[in-house]
């Protein structure tokens, strides 16, 4: 479906994208995870030739992208970061407008524009004007807008962006149905869960270049994190510390403000074995968890910084 190779984008002197290569195939839900300023927006707007770049190759559907590839164009439905629309026009007409950019056929238009009102569920909405409806209801709003010409390709970029949890959830479950109807959805996004909830495969992004590329499994499979250990309000010096450090499958341990954070790598008892070692001590401590890895280890790993950050 898209095949970027070798990107090189240049703002002035910050190299935005360093040679960045992406294969996307048909039927995938495909996450670029990667933390704020890693280049994600960038790389969208090169690959729908928003954006001149300075090296590279982009193919969309198996032909070259360029500015004025409108046949490509009609096959890809786009959900910018920031919503979209006009305040002048209702719901329903905003939908109309962006469907009438690929379809003149009025009766098939209203068809289609029914049928995304419904999608998103703003069908008791269609006569507000885009600034009477809430943050979620907007961003399902763009949403509609992106995707009422059925596009075979959807890009998303950062939809869930200041969207209350319950209209997360509503988007996240609609780019699933989207996906099931057949479009191929290529979704950015900082947050880790979201990602990891929907994308069928992610790649991993920083300082414009892919770090890792996998389904979460393959990813989670290529670090050395088995299991993350965090011990709250305990109190312990440089000698504990350094203790720990030597107990079995243990190598990173970071504490700070009363609270550990150990990770081991995949080993029987890993838990048992330190709070036998704080019994031993006799140091009190609060709320003891014990975490499967997640991509933030993967990103921390890789990149030794958090996603987080
Ligand atoms: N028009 C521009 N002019 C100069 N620098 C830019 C421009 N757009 C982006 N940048 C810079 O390029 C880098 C990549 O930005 P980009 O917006 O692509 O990242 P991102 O991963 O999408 O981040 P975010 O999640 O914040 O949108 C950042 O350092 C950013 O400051």
């Amino acid at each position: 479906m898209v095949h970027i190779e070798n990107l090189v984008k240049r703002y002035g002197d910050l190299l935005a994208l360093d040679h960045l290569n992406l294969d996307i195939k048909e039927g995938e839900i495909f996450g670029l995870l990667g933390p704020n300023g890693s280049g994600k927006t960038t790389a969208l707007n090169c690959l729908l030739a928003l954006l001149r770049y300075d090296k590279g190759r982009i193919t969309v559907f198996g032909k070259d992208m360029t500015p004025d590839s409108y046949e490509l164009k009609q096959g890809i439905g786009v959900i910018p970061q920031n919503v979209a629309v006009f305040d002048q026009m209702s719901v329903y007409e905003n939908i109309d407008y962006f469907c009438g950019l690929y379809v003149s056929d009025k009766k098939k238009r209203r068809a289609l524009v029914e049928e995304a009102l419904k999608f998103v569920e703003l069908g008791d909405y269609q006569k507000m004007r885009p600034k009477k409806l809430s943050g979620g209801l907007l961003r399902r709003l763009n949403i509609a807008c992106g995707i009422v010409h059925k596009p075979k390709l959807i890009i998303m970029d950062e939809p869930t962006v200041a969207v209350d949890p319950q209209s997360r959830n509503n988007i996240l479950e609609g780019i699933k149905r989207l996906n099931e109807n057949g479009s191929t959805i290529i979704y950015t996004s900082h947050y880790m869960e979201e990602v990891e909830q929907i994308c069928t495969r992610i790649a991993i992004i920083d300082k414009g270049q892919v770090l890792a590329t996998g389904s979460t499994e393959e990813l989670k499979a290529m670090i050395k994190t088995g299991e993350t250990i965090r011990i709250e309000n305990l109190v312990l010096t440089e000698e504990h510390l350094a203790d720990m450090r030597e107990l079995p499958h243990v190598y990173r341990l970071d504490y700070q403000e009363q609270t550990l954070v150990v990770r081991l790598s995949s080993a029987k008892h890993n838990l048992v074995r330190f709070l036998n070692y704080l019994q031993a001590k006799d140091i009190p401590f609060g709320r003891v968890l014990s975490e499967l890895p997640t991509l933030n280890d993967v990103f921390l790993e890789i990149t030794g910084k958090e996603l987080r950050d």
